[in-house]
């Protein structure tokens, strides 16, 4: 199985990627965006430590349902770094958990390709464990059109501190094995991701090989178990006799 990493700086289109892939029966998508929401749900220990942490400092931190009020908590954070770090030092060691809990689930369900689709691949050092990684660019003006039209509730300022909160395109570009330029249509990022990931997808072959390891371990395990009951079967029977 190919561990496909997938950055991008915000609204470059990762989402839009994932999406066209989404029904090919190959490829099983890790989405850390929404792992990140979910791990912050109302009475979720990230949640507990969120509303400790920043509820003395961000006015209508939650709201009337109990949930996080995520463009209140986003706009002050990302215009403080170091309060930013707080945040990711509370939730990505959950994020990863549970990215690293769907990548075994993936692998066990003979999946080709686990496509980890995160924002922050880079920052959070998590290429290491990446086969190969995609960075999705955009110019920086397609970006700002494209987020102001996704999201209306953020302003200028909002958006453009979002966009430096992450390192540039250019940077990612470096770090990556294949970049996807997506300033044209979505038929033209469509046709692009197709070609990409033509090239990138091993052979059930090799799919199945990959399974090797696992099989071996879990022959080993069962080994030693078996070996352990016999041991314990004769020195009963030793101090029986
Ligand atoms: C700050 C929060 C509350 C803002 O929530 P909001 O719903 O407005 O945005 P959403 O979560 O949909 O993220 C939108 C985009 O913002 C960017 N972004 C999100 N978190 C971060 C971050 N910590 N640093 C830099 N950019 C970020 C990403 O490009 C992401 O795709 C939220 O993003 C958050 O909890 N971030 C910390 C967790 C995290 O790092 N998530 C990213 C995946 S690991
Ligand atoms: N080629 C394109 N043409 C027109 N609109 C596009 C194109 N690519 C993406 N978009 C739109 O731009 C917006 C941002 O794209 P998308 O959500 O895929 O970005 P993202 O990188 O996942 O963003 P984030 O980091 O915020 O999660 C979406 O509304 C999407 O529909």
């Amino acid at each position: 199985m190919l561990v496909l990493g997938l950055t991008g700086g915000i609204a470059s289109g990762k989402s839009t990627l994932s999406q066209h892939l989404a029904n090919d029966k190959d490829i099983s998508i890790v989405d850390a965006d929404k792992i990140a929401r979910e791990i912050v749900y109302p009475g979720k220990p990230a949640y507990k430590k969120i509303v400790q942490y920043f509820g003395p400092k961000i006015p209508n931190l939650v709201s009337k349902d109990g949930s996080l009020d995520r463009h209140n908590l986003g706009n002050y954070v990302f215009q403080n770094k170091a309060e930013l770090g707080v945040l990711n030092g509370i939730t990505h060691p959950q994020v990863r958990w549970e990215m690293f809990k769907e990548m075994i689930w993936a692998y066990l369900s003979f999946k080709r390709i686990v496509l980890l689709d995160v924002p922050l691949l880079f920052e959070a050092k998590m290429g290491n464990i990446c086969g190969s990684i995609i960075v999705v660019t955009s110019d920086h003006d397609l970006k700002m059109e494209r987020l102001r039209a996704r999201n209306p509730e953020l302003s200028l300022e909002e958006c453009e501190s979002r966009i430096n909160a992450q390192m540039s395109d250019e940077e990612k570009s470096a770090l990556a094995d294949v970049t996807i330029a997506n300033n044209g249509t979505k038929e033209e990022f469509g046709n692009k991701i197709d070609i990409v990931i033509s090239t990138l997808k091993p052979s059930k072959w090799w799919t199945m090989l990959s399974l090797f390891p696992l099989i071996g371990g879990l022959s080993a395990i069962y080994y030693l178990l078996q070996r352990r009951r016999h041991m314990n079967q004769i020195k009963n029977k030793a101090k029986e006799t």
